[in-house]
């Protein structure tokens, strides 16, 4: 049996057009399925417990965004159960980083299949993330995006992640870089003026940003971009760069690799996992080699 985990407010509602046009197709090629709505934040993670205790689970299929992949894979972790994901949400990113299809019809496809890969997951406070922790910058932009109204008239017409972009600018204008202590595989070292640290174990983030190109999700290893020293204007001149991850070549951008990395600032920082609010610095940030299975 699969279960799907829809959450409606995915996309800003195109999550429940989705999962209606799967459900057809499912009911077509007479496969068995079971169905659940969310029905408020961090449910996917209760759904997927209660699932876990069934025994006759093929696959948990995420119908929605990061977001409600974030939730599931934190009920998930620890369980052999496979995950499936049909892109429903504004940003999609774990699936870009997946070349899972963005086309609903295509990504089912794949889930029947059956094909699995095994992943690695990032911790991050008690929480897992699949795809990226955005720490400064980047939380003020995730928690700008999460709360803003363009995303939902965006998400209308197709263009989510156009919401993503607006918020960079936005956040741009007022965001103050601050001075960091890193420990990177229990070295210290001082950053001074850092803008944001994104730690990946995909590529994507924000709807198709590649801020860590090089960045896999099977090699237990994050790939780490750091940027700071720069004005503010240099900052928006380079920034369409990221879309092609032409960015890092640039003197103010840092990357490198590294398992496990504890960050202190001496102004708060937001951090987001997986574009969800995940808490401020300080943070504790490790791999978790091999853990996820994904169809
Ligand atoms: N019933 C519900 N009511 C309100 N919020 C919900 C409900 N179910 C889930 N959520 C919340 O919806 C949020 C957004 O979900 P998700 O990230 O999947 O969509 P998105 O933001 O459109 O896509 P993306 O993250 O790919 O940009 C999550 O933070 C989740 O907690």
């Amino acid at each position: 049996m699969y279960y799907f985990i829809v959450n409606k407010y995915s996309g800003s509602g195109r999550a429940l057009k989705i999962w209606r046009r799967v459900a057809k197709l499912l009911q077509e090629k007479h496969i068995d399925y079971d169905v659940s709505i969310t029905e408020h934040p961090h449910h996917a993670s209760e759904l997927v417990k209660d699932i876990m205790k069934k025994n006759n689970v093929k696959a948990i299929i995420a119908v929605g965004g990061d977001g409600t992949v974030h939730e599931i894979i934190n009920g998930l972790i620890g369980s052999k159960i496979p995950l499936g994901i049909i892109p429903a949400g504004s940003g999609n990113d774990f699936c870009r980083g997946m070349r899972i299809p963005l086309k609903y019809d295509q990504a089912l496809e794949r889930i029947l299949k059956g094909d699995k890969k095994t992943i690695d997951v990032g911790h991050i406070n008690n929480k897992f993330f699949a795809t990226i922790v955005g720490i400064g910058f980047d939380g003020q932009v995730a928690q700008k995006t999460n709360q803003s109204q363009n995303k939902k008239i965006l998400n209308l017409a197709g263009m989510g992640s156009l919401s993503y972009i607006i918020n960079v600018l936005k956040v741009l204008f007022y965001y103050k870089p601050t001075n960091v202590d890193l420990h990177i595989d229990q070295e210290p070292i001082k950053h001074q003026n850092v803008w944001l640290i994104a730690i990946a174990n995909s590529p994507f983030y924000a709807g198709g940003m590649m801020i860590c190109p090089n960045a896999k999700n099977d090699d237990q290893l994050f790939d780490v971009c750091i940027v700071k020293e720069i004005s503010r204007w240099q900052l928006l001149r380079i920034f369409p760069s990221v879309f092609k991850g032409k960015h890092v070549n640039h003197s103010a951008v840092t990357i490198f690799k590294a398992k496990e990395l504890e960050i202190l600032s001496k102004r708060p920082m937001t951090a987001h996992g997986d574009g969800e609010i995940i808490g401020e610095t300080p943070l504790k940030i490790m791999i978790s080699p091999s853990t996820l299975s994904v169809l």
